[in-house]
């Protein structure tokens, strides 16, 4: 049976093999105004079906399709008469599923990176109005090598004979790059042809439409329940707030902990912003001792997140005793966090409090709306939700705060040289009118101590890192061109009024290689 959302908007499906890159092409396609969704491979055609879809997408992955343990679909899949877009893995697995379709291993290394892709049929409704060559992403070991029976070639590069295939009349299309990510040229143009001219799929979806999804949805997993929020005062868990509340109204309690690693005078700005706003019961708790206690001499930066994380839940626990019948634990999780932290497929690459850092032992149930979205989406949640400008712009801060910041075992004396700097810098950056554009930018201590002259005497001691960068999502990130006047400004100020710090470093790495924390 259909529900009323399933059917008042056009969605189409990606089917998950396993690609870093999946939830972009989600993403996407939601920035044409079509909802869509990832799914896992094992979804059945009646299920499909169900959902009301216009187009099926297969994602990437990284096996090889003819893999002992290779991810596949049901077959009668392809017998539903809807469009399928296949990716890099997905446009192999369908080379491999329908009569007369080969896929071998590259016989030399393979094809990644940017490559010129040579269109063979600018007729093709994938590629009309398109220049004959254009950049896209490779990233594959194994190629197309026959193609199925009504297919033909539309697209080839050097390495990669088959670069795009079509079955025009039964809307079967190939692709062995990915047009979800910038580096290909007019992926984007690809995509938009696919979901409009192909699939015929109308943009009639908005955030809106994601709210009142999220509303329902919520209303029906929570029940009577009562249900405890971390509340940061970030945008995340602030539009989870709004939410929570216009879903269950006082069966909501947030939970704000100061766990002493905050930002100079944090705690009682996200208190005075916060309490009494959007009707939410919001509970602080100073924490400070416990967890400046748990990290006491702890060096290794994955360690330290994980004592973080557990440290967050006992306290949300120790609260929810308080409460009686509580189940649920919300937070303003993203995608981000997710991925970052490592999946089944995903190599982990740092454990985020809120997801790798929590205890394998939960006694909540997780509510987190937000997990499938990236942060500039949120912005535009909490913009449809009415929320203020200062707080949906307002730069991240992430959950293990100021510990991630000193690198290595924290102290307060440590934590006391990143607050006063960072103070000093968000204060410059303000002044100069930075903080609208820079994305995120703070003070790090490295931990390396230098000779300095001070007032003719000589120095040692430790040195203050700015980290300032440019992005959309946080997934990837540009150091910030900041004007030197600035910097030297927040230099000689940082120098002058904390003690103990004699240099002043500017971060000039982008993400990756880098990532925008330390640790
Ligand atoms: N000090 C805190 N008290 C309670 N919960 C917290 C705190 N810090 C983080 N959390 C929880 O962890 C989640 C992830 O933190 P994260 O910093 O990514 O999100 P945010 O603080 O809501 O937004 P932003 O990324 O803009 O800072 C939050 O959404 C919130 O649920
Ligand atoms: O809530 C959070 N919990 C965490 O454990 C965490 N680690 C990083 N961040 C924030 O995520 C974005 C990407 O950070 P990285 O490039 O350092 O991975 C940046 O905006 C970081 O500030 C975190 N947020
Ligand atoms: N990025 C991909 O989807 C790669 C597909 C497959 N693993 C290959 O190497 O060819
Ligand atoms: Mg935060």
């Amino acid at each position: 049976m259909q529900t009323m959302d399933q059917t008042k908007f056009d969605r189409v499906v990606v089917l998950d093999f396993g690609s870093q890159y999946n939830q972009l092409i989600t993403r996407r396609i939601r920035e044409f105004g079509v909802y869509s969704e990832l799914k896992p491979h094992t979804m059945t055609p009646t299920q499909i079906k169900q959902m009301g879809v216009k187009a099926i997408i297969f994602s990437g992955g990284p096996n090889s399709v003819y893999a002992k343990d290779a991810l596949t679909v049901d077959p009668a899949i392809y017998e539903l008469g809807l469009p399928i877009l296949g990716i890099c893995y997905g446009m192999q697995l369908m080379a491999k599923d329908l009569p007369g379709g080969q896929v071998v291993p590259a016989e030399d290394n393979g094809d990644y990176g940017q490559s010129t892709m040579h269109i063979d049929d600018q007729q093709s409704p994938l590629f009309k109005g398109m220049a004959a060559d254009q950049q896209v992403l490779m990233s594959h070991g194994d190629y197309v090598k026959q193609l199925p029976d009504g297919f033909e070639k539309i697209g080839s590069s050097a390495n990669s004979p088959v670069a795009a295939m079509q079955n025009v009349a039964r809307g079967f299309y190939g692709l062995q790059f990915h047009p979800e990510v910038r580096l290909t040229e007019h992926g984007n143009d690809i995509l938009r042809h696919f979901v409009f001219d192909i699939a015929g799929a109308t943009a009639n979806w908005t955030m809106s439409d994601f709210i009142d999804m999220q509303l329902a949805e919520i209303k029906q997993t929570v029940g009577d329940k009562k249900v405890l929020l971390g509340l940061s005062g970030g945008v995340d868990s602030s539009v989870v707030a709004v939410l929570l509340h216009q879903a269950i109204g006082d069966q909501l309690t947030a939970v704000f902990v100061d766990h002493g690693l905050l930002r100079k005078d944090e705690a009682q700005q996200v208190l005075d912003s916060l309490q009494g706003k959007f009707g939410v019961n919001i509970v602080a708790v100073d924490a400070s001792d416990r967890f400046l206690g748990k990290l006491a001499g702890v060096t290794d930066p994955e360690t330290k997140r994980k004592i973080i994380g557990k440290e967050f839940i006992e306290v949300f626990s120790d609260e929810a005793r308080k409460l009686d019948g509580v189940d649920f634990l919300a937070q303003g999780t993203l995608y981000t966090d997710v991925i970052e932290s490592g999946t089944d497929t995903a190599q982990t690459i740092k454990s985020h409090h809120n997801v790798g850092g929590l205890p394998e032992d939960l006694h909540f149930k997780l509510i987190e709306p937000l997990n499938k979205l990236f942060k500039d989406e949120v912005r535009k949640l909490g913009e449809e939700l009415g929320m203020p400008h200062e707080l949906v712009w307002r730069q991240p801060f992430p959950g293990p705060g100021l510990a991630i910041r000193v690198l290595g075992a924290v102290t307060p004396a440590k934590l006391t040289l990143v607050r006063e700097s960072d103070a000093i810098l968000r204060a410059e950056f303000a002044a100069a009118g930075l903080d609208e554009t820079v994305w995120q930018y703070f003070t790090a201590l490295p931990g390396i101590q230098s000779v300095g002259v001070m007032g003719d005497g000589r120095t040692y001691d430790e040195a203050i890192v700015i980290r300032a960068v440019t992005s959309v999502d946080g997934m990837t990130a540009e150091f910030a061109e900041v004007p030197w006047t600035v910097l030297g400004k927040v230099s000689a100020r940082i120098v002058n009024e904390v003690p103990g710090v004699n240099r002043v470093l500017y971060d000039i790495t982008g993400k990756p290689p880098a990532t925008i924390e330390y640790e």
